[in-house]
């Protein structure tokens, strides 16, 4: 099928890639003029894995191209729409100016008869008022969302095998032409859940709020156990063989950050209040209050660690991205807390692997090493906030050879605590044990 996706960031690049990666006639749109350069060379403009293989080899096979014209995606049958919605300045709802300016750019040039499938995340009515404006319009074209799912770091795997696929249509004529895109996925037995554009937009965010609310869960119970001497691995370990509670989404630590669960339970919040539910989501306040106390409290651990005050003490940050895997630093706990314990007077040498040259280019002002020996050196402290395979396989005695006194705040619970403190190491974990 002849497909155009419009926005080409962390959703849309994986999603035209892996489209074209699937057989399909591939166009990405964006209005990035740097990004289409990269992304028509081969050349992921971010870090995902599996993005540059499948990048390169559409392009060779000619079924993918990139172009700033939106004119370009004017012969496609099916366009998807996966512009950003970002947290609005000043405010907790979702910015749709994108999805707004993407989607009427859009309608000017889509044939009568395609499809225009949003894959954005939208506060619920959205999908419902642009379906109102495209009639208004009178192009022929029509409109479907679904949702995408995908998680950054396994992006690629997540879109050519999906968990489920969520069509929210007006008119069923769209679910075959849906099917016909995703035919490998469905082929392959993927669930398909066929329903109206509010449930679509419903079961996204609401599929977040319940990632965001098992996390935001265990760290409530962290901070119990660390009021009491108990141990939150323990505890997620011994509560999460009950089937019905399960094991994944409840590591306990500096909390979640990124591009989606933040602003997503924030935009959700914030629409139900426009709706007059507030209440029924009001606890999702809560677990960002939740999350947000983690960060204080690598903060305050690190404080204690050094006898009180952090000032002019060298500090080794382990991490600046939201998670490993990926170099997206949108609302990354770790990056935060480099930042916070800089802003106390710390003399903070920050490392990633994948983190630096965006975290730089937004707070100039830290200081920066591509090496984790470099940052390591003559640290007073050590503080873990992004588990990257690297850093959990770190050899304490290194470390401690390294390092001007042996201390380490593990705040993703990944390293053995055991293992650290035979080495001589003041460890604190995150509701755990000797934390
Ligand atoms: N990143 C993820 O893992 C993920 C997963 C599922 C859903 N989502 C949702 O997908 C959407 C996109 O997220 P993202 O992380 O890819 O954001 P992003 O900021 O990485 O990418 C958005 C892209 O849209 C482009 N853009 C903006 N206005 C445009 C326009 N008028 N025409 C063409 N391009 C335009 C921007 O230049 C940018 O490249 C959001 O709604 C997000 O919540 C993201
Ligand atoms: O037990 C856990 C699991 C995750 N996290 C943190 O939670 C955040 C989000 O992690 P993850 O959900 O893996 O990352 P994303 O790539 O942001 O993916 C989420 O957001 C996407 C955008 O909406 C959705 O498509 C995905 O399904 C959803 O998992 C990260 O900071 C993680 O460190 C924890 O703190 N503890």
């Amino acid at each position: 099928m002849r497909i155009s996706v419009i926005g080409c960031g962390y959703l849309g690049a994986v999603h035209a890639a892996s489209m074209a990666e699937l057989g399909h006639d591939v166009v990405g749109i964006d209005v990035d003029a740097r990004k289409i350069e990269l992304l028509a060379s081969g050349r992921a403009p971010f870090f995902e894995p599996g993005l540059p293989e499948i990048l390169t080899s559409a392009i060779e096979a000619g079924r993918l191209r990139f172009s700033t014209d939106m004119a370009d995606a004017a012969d496609a049958e099916v366009h998807f729409i996966g512009v950003g919605t970002p947290q609005q300045l000043g405010s907790s709802a979702a910015d749709l100016t994108y999805v707004d300016a993407a989607f009427r750019s859009l309608a000017a040039v889509a044939a009568p008869g395609s499809l225009i499938v949003g894959k954005s995340t939208v506060p619920v009515g959205t999908a419902a008022r642009l379906a109102a404006e495209l009639d208004e319009l009178g192009t022929g074209a029509r409109l479907a969302w679904n949702p995408e799912f995908l998680r950054e770091g396994f992006a690629v795997k997540d879109t050519i095998e999906p968990d489920r696929l969520v069509y929210g249509v007006a008119d069923p004529a769209d679910v075959e032409v849906l099917d016909a895109v995703y035919a490998a996925a469905i082929g392959a037995g993927t669930p398909r859940i066929v329903t109206d554009f509010a449930t679509a937009e419903l079961v996204k965010v609401s599929a977040n709020a319940f990632l965001a609310t098992k996390i935001s869960f265990i760290n409530a119970m962290a901070e119990i156990a660390e009021t009491v001497g108990a141990d939150v691995t323990q505890l997620a370990d011994a509560i999460g063989h009950d089937a019905r509670i399960g094991r994944r989404f409840l590591n306990a630590g500096v909390g979640f950050g990124g591009g989606c669960l933040p602003k997503d339970i924030r935009a959700f919040a914030a629409r139900a209040e426009e709706l007059g539910r507030a209440e029924s989501v009001s606890f999702l306040r809560e677990i960002d209050a939740i999350n947000l106390r983690r960060r204080d409290r690598v903060v305050d651990l690190a404080a204690s660690l050094l006898g009180g005050d952090v000032h002019g003490r060298r500090i080794a940050v382990l991490g600046l991205t939201f998670k490993p895997d990926s170099d997206d630093i949108r609302d990354s706990p770790a990056l935060d807390v480099a930042v916070r314990l800089h802003g106390l007077g710390a003399d903070v040498i920050a490392t990633d692997p994948e983190g630096v040259a965006n975290s730089r280019a937004k707070h100039p002002q830290l200081a920066f090493t591509e090496s984790t020996d470099e940052a390591l050196a003559e640290a007073e402290l050590a503080v873990l906030v992004t588990e990257w395979s690297e850093y959990r396989e770190l050899v304490p005695a290194d470390v401690a050879a390294a390092m001007r006194s042996p201390r380490i705040i593990d705040g993703r619970n990944v390293l053995d605590p055991a293992a650290w403190m035979e080495a001589g190491f003041d460890y604190r974990g995150m509701g755990r044990h000797a934390g």
